[in-house]
């Protein structure tokens, strides 16, 4: 997979929060060697010394790092975050977000368009989280964006595809934009499903993070990541609503 010109082996994009302890954090990413772990600054930020443990532990992953905007609620708010990020996380790459309701989560569209055609102007590697809207993904494009990450459905819900219809059609009008479902995603089913409708990657954290067996499950969405992959390159079948027997028969049974 390509994403703003870097190759990467993997298709999954894993956070780095909620899990129950830094060793199955590590177990995780062990299981299932994702492209990118996004971090977040605030939260780094905010402990301190503890934010210091935990920004050696991710370093130690030897996976690179997507830091991202979570709990920003203005455009102003996620820029001067984004650039605090790039000198903590020394990486100009970014995972906006811009919360606008806080019971969905559901991005601030109007800012996040505003804080990206900022951010790109200053040479950042933006990838926004967005909803499916399709002017506004046409936006984001004008302002610099390269990829797009639409949410499956609310943040930390594990809903999966909310909005199949508009998934497909975004995937639709932009071919050969790298698009990303972030968010919601509770199986690995959701994810093969995404991947089957031809996205190119996934990111999510609370499906894992919050299973019995994390690693388990952090091998399981990779499994179910690339095998949705395979299946979407493999052009699969047409759906349709009449039966069509996959055991032809010729002629008739000869009963003695
Ligand atoms: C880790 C991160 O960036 C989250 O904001 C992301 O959207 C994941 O969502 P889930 O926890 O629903 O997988």
């Amino acid at each position: 997979m390509r994403l703003y010109g870097r190759e990467f082996a993997s298709r999954l994009l894993l956070g780095t929060a909620l899990y129950p302890s830094p060793d199955i954090l590590a177990a995780c990413v062990r299981a299932a060697s994702p492209a990118l772990v996004t971090v977040s600054l605030r939260r780094e930020g905010a402990g301190l010394r503890a934010g210091e443990g935990f920004w050696s532990l991710v370093r130690d992953l030897g996976v690179p790092v997507l830091p991202n905007t979570a709990g920003c609620h203005t455009a102003r708010e996620a820029v001067t975050t984004a650039q605090m990020a790039r000198e903590v996380f020394d990486t100009d790459w970014i995972k906006l977000e811009v919360i606008g309701e806080s019971d969905t989560l559901q991005p601030d569209v109007f800012g996040l368009v505003e804080a990206a055609r900022i951010l790109s102007g200053e040479g950042f590697k933006v990838l926004p989280y967005t909803t499916e809207d399709l002017v506004v993904a046409e936006r984001l494009l004008e302002a610099g964006c390269e990829v797009l990450m639409p949410w499956g459905a609310p943040i930390g819900s594990g809903r999966g595809l909310n909005n199949l219809f508009g998934l497909r059609a975004l995937r639709a009008h932009f071919p050969e934009v790298p698009l990303v479902v972030d968010a919601g995603i509770g199986l690995p089913s959701h994810a093969a499903a995404a991947m089957e409708l031809g996205y190119d990657a996934i990111l999510l954290n609370t499906a894992v993070a919050k299973a019995g067996d994390p690693a388990a499950m952090a091998r399981a969405f990779a499994q179910a990541i690339e095998a949705g992959r395979t299946a979407f390159l493999s052009d699969p079948m047409e759906g349709r609503d009449m039966a069509s027997p996959s055991t032809p028969v010729f002629g008739r049974a000869v009963l003695a």
